[in-house]
C-alpha cells in the first residue's frame, strides 16, 4: 500500500488554479523530489498532506487514512530560513517535542528519553544536543530538525527546502542522512526543493509543479529539454554537466528561474 494516494486532487485559491487531476502514490521508502518555480503550489502540497489544507476535490490518504492534522503517521520538517541566535531552546528539547501528540509521548518519561537518546546518535548530534540551537551551525540545527520529525516513526516524512542556508558539503550530508533514514524505516519522503542537484543521487522520481501544470516520473523522464518546455510553455534546455542537471532559460514573471544551477562544489 502506497503511504501517500492523492486521486484526482485539485487545489484552488479563487480562481487560481495550482494543481488538478493530480494523481500521486508514493511508496514506503520512496523518495519524491518536489520541484517547481515559486507560488506553484510545493508548500500548499505539503500542507494538504499535513491535514492543515483541505483540497478543492479530490481525495488525500495518508496510509490508507484521510490525511488530517496532528496524525502520528506524518514526520515534518518545516521551510526554516535561519535560526534567532538568542534561541535558548536546546537541541534535545526540540527533538523531544517530536514525541508530543504522539503514541511515545503515553510512554514513560524513561521510555520517551532513550528513544530520543537513540535517534540523536543515529543522526549524529549527540555532541551538540545539550546546547542552545541558537548556537549551532545551520547543518548541526538541520541534524536536529530531522531527528525531530523521525522520533516518533512517521511513515511520511515532509520536506520543506530543508537545505536552505546550508553549504554544498552539508546539503549532501542532511539529504543523505534524509534518504538513508527514510529508507532504513520505509517511509516515503516528500522533498520540497529548488535544486535538485544534491539530492540527484537519492532521487526516485520528480514531481515538477509550473502554473497549474504538472509531471511525475523519474529524473531522466521529467528533466528533459521537451518535458520542461512543455511545462514552461517556453523554450528551456536541460543540460547533463558530467552528474548534474543544469536548466537553462526558465523565465518566470520575468525573473530568471536560475535556481537549478549550482555552483561548483
Ligand atoms: N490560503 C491561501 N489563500 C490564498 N492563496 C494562497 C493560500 N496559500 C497559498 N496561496 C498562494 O498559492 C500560491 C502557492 O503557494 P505555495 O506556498 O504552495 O507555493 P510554493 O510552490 O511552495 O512557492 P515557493 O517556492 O515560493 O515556496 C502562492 O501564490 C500563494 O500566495
Amino acid at each position: 500500500m502506497g503511504v501517500v494516494r492523492l486521486r484526482d486532487a485539485r487545489l484552488a485559491y479563487g480562481p487560481r488554479v495550482l494543481w488538478d487531476g493530480l494523481d500521486l502514490d508514493v511508496a514506503p521508502g520512496e523518495f519524491l523530489a518536489v520541484l517547481g518555480p515559486n507560488g506553484s503550489g510545493k508548500t500548499s502540497l505539503l500542507r494538504v498532506l499535513l491535514g492543515l489544507q483541505p483540497l478543492s476535490s479530490g481525495t488525500v490518504e495518508i496510509h490508507g487514512e484521510p490525511a488530517r492534522r496532528g496524525s502520528t503517521r506524518v514526520g515534518y520538517i518545516p521551510q526554516q530560513r535561519s535560526v534567532d541566535a538568542t534561541l535558548s531552546v536546546r537541541g534535545r528539547d526540540l527533538v523531544t517535542l517530536g514525541l508530543e501528540g504522539h503514541r511515545w509521548g503515553f510512554r514513560s518519561r524513561r521510555a520517551s528519553r532513550a528513544r530520543v537518546d537513540e535517534i540523536l546518535a543515529e543522526v549524529g548530534a549527540q555532541s551538540y544536543a545539550h546546547m542552545p540551537i541558537g548556537l549551532l551551525s545551520g547543518g548541526e540545527q538541520q541534524r536536529l530538525r530531522v531527528a525531530q520529525a523521525l522520533v516518533a516513526g512517521p511513515e511520511v516524512l515532509l520536506c520543506d527546502e530543508p537545505l536552505l542556508s546550508l553549504d554544498l558539503a552539508q546539503q549532501r550530508v542532511v539529504s543523505g542522512l534524509i534518504a538513508e533514514q527514510a529508507k532504513l524505516r520505509g517511509a516515503g519522503v516528500l522533498f520540497v526543493t529548488h535544486e535538485i542537484n544534491p539530492i540527484l543521487p537519492f532521487v526516485d522520481r520528480v514531481l515538477y509543479l509550473v502554473d497549474g501544470r504538472f509531471r511525475i516520473g523519474t529524473p531522466d523522464e521529467v528533466m528533459t529539454s521537451e518535458t520542461l518546455s512543455e511545462l514552461y510553455r517556453t523554450p528551456i534546455e536541460v543540460l547533463r554537466v558530467r552528474d548534474r542537471i543544469v536548466v537553462v532559460g526558465a523565465e518566470q514573471d520575468g525573473a530568471t528561474v536560475h535556481h537549478h544551477v549550482e555552483a561548483k562544489g
